[in-house]
């Protein structure tokens, strides 16, 4: 088991007034290892929060992260930082490069404070190694502004693999791309998913993104239902 969560409950207190407004209700779910995980639900029902959630990134008002048998609650904010650089990748539904470094930069950022010559070496190696499996190295040199919406998107997945994590967390990644990028973009999600062992989970209101994950989970009222239409 890569994480599992644990009667979580997470509300927010209506300015002006004692009411709660509950966003995950005594929520269960649990990430296995080679799992991938589609989260659909309507606008506002907590998909986001629940991912935020899941990568310590929010806070809850009960129950547990268990992230590889460890309580996140028990750890400190530095501790907590060091776990996600270690354990978790991010993809959003905008790439968030910088448009002055271009795509080989962008992918390396992360590297720029390290010193050890042999791990920046490493992490150059992996690079092109991640640029050729999503097929871009032909674009290394390019910035941002000279590719696609897809191929930014897809140079986002690289970055966010680059120093190896477990678990891929992805908010709408096909979100701002037309269909034929995001089918792409999906398809590298699962191929990323079989063939380099990484864990997904992504948040979407693509039907299309969603059946091609193993599991689906529809979010309503603050409880997880699993769908029969995934893709296991
Ligand atoms: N800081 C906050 N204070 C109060 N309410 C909040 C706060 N952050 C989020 N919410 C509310 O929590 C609910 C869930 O938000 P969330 O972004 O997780 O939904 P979502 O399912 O991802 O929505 P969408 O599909 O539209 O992106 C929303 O109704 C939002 O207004």
């Amino acid at each position: 088991m890569i994480v599992e969560l644990k009667n979580i409950s997470k509300y927010y207190q209506n300015s002006g007034s004692d009411k709660k407004r509950i966003i995950l209700d005594d929520l269960g779910l649990a990430v296995e290892k080679g799992d991938s995980i589609a989260i659909v639900g309507p606008s506002g029902s907590g998909k986001s929060t629940l991912l935020n959630v899941i990568s310590s990134l929010d806070t809850v008002n009960s129950g547990s992260v268990i992230f590889d048998g460890e309580d996140l609650s028990k750890k400190n904010e530095k501790e907590l930082a060091n776990f996600r650089n270690q354990n978790l990748g991010f993809v959003f539904q905008s790439h968030h490069l910088l448009p002055q470094l271009n795509l080989i930069e962008n992918v390396l950022l992360p590297f720029i404070p390290v010193k050890d010559k042999k791990q920046k070496q490493e992490a150059e190696k992996r690079a092109l190694e991640l640029l050729d499996f999503v097929g871009l190295s032909e674009l290394i040199y390019q910035r941002p502004g000279q590719m696609s919406g897809g191929e930014c998107q897809r140079a986002a997945v690289v970055r966010a693999l680059i120093h190896e994590p477990n678990l891929l967390l992805a908010d709408e990644p096909t979100g701002s791309l037309d269909k034929i990028a995001a089918e792409q973009l999906g398809d590298l999600l699962v191929s990323i998913n079989q063939k380099q062992g990484v864990s997904v989970v992504v948040v979407t209101h693509s039907m299309d993104l969603a059946k091609k994950m193993k599991k689906i989970y529809q979010l309503e009222e603050g409880s997880l239902k699993q769908l029969t239409i995934g893709n296991e």
